[in-house]
């Protein structure tokens, strides 16, 4: 199995994948952007591919969500969460950078340590931190923000190091597929969903949380995102606690189905990361749907229910 990845060498997203079970023993292949890892699956050129989609401090990966949530249909399969920490990397000493480059997300969590250090150098977007380094070594920038590994792949010296401005800052990274059966369920797993709603209906997203509340499914994430259509049409990006396989999960996404106008399976897969899960409510496990499911069959077939 192939794992695309966003590249070059010297990436987070590689330093994640090397921490992904399901990429044990599989090749790497790097990719110039994210839309290219995901293009690269859905082509069927690699079997897998992984993607940053979201950090602590800065939020969502947008690139990464609006593939998932508006592009060709693809899956989560997996996912891993890692620390991150960034440093200055130059040739030249921080009084001499007048250009530094980086990916968005990584500019965006070094914003104060560059208006305090380099408040007059032009910062530069890449596709990603990695090639912002590669692109220092070309000449086209003095200085790149990006993993302390990265500098090391590329030759370059440190000029700073732990420039974030959140020391505790964590990337969460997702291997995708083309749409396929969910991994087992692992105890402790997400399902990930994008819900279009009817936009003039009020209430509508109330209905869409209530059928996840009534099941006492939790819920850790939820995110809007244009769709495109024009200002106020949004969609809805969901992680949920739980897995596709739950009768819990179950009820909820035939709900969703019944009450939105799409809905749009984004896939089940282990946490990666420590969080405990939350165990089902009382009357809301899989056995006290099966009952139920039971109890009514029975009623409906005119015997006496237990
Ligand atoms: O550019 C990289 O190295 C990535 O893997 C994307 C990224 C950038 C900044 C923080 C986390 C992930």
């Amino acid at each position: 199995m192939e794992f695309a990845y966003l590249g070059p060498r010297g990436t987070f997203t590689e330093a994640a994948l090397r921490r992904l079970p399901a990429a044990k023993g599989a090749a790497a292949v790097p990719m110039a952007s994210i839309p290219e890892v995901l293009d690269a699956v859905r082509r069927g050129e690699v079997g897998a591919g992984f993607v940053p989609i979201e950090n602590s401090q800065e939020g969502t990966v947008t690139l990464t969500v609006d593939e998932l949530v508006g592009g060709d249909p693809l899956v989560i399969a997996g996912e891993t969460v890692i620390p991150v920490t960034f440093v200055l990397a130059s040739a030249k000493a921080p009084a001499e950078i007048a250009t530094v480059a980086s990916m968005p997300v990584a500019l965006a969590q070094v914003r104060k340590y560059l208006a305090r250090e380099l408040p007059n150098a032009v910062v530069h977007q890449a596709l990603s931190t990695a090639q912002a380094a590669q692109r220092v070594v070309d000449g086209e920038f003095d200085a790149a923000v990006c993993p302390p590994f990265a500098a090391e792949a590329f030759g370059l010296p440190v000029q700073a190091f732990d420039i974030g401005d959140n020391a505790k800052a964590e990337t969460r990274f997702v291997h995708v597929t083309r749409p396929a059966a969910p991994p087992e369920p692992s105890g402790n797993d997400l399902t990930s969903l994008a819900v279009y709603i009817d936009h003039d209906r009020v209430g509508a997203l109330l209905g869409v949380l209530t059928e996840f509340a009534i099941r006492g499914i939790n819920l850790t994430r939820i995110e809007s995102r244009p769709t495109g259509e024009g200002l106020g049409r949004y969609a809805f990006f969901l992680d949920c606690a739980g897995h596709l396989a739950d009768a819990r999960m179950g009820e909820a996404l035939t709900g969703l189905r019944r009450i939105c106008a799409d809905v749009r399976y984004l896939g089940s897969y282990p946490r990666g990361h420590a969080e405990t899960p939350v165990p089902a409510p009382e009357g809301m496990t899989d056995a006290d749907f099966a009952d139920a499911a039971d109890w009514l069959a029975a009623l409906r077939e005119g015997g006496s229910p237990r």
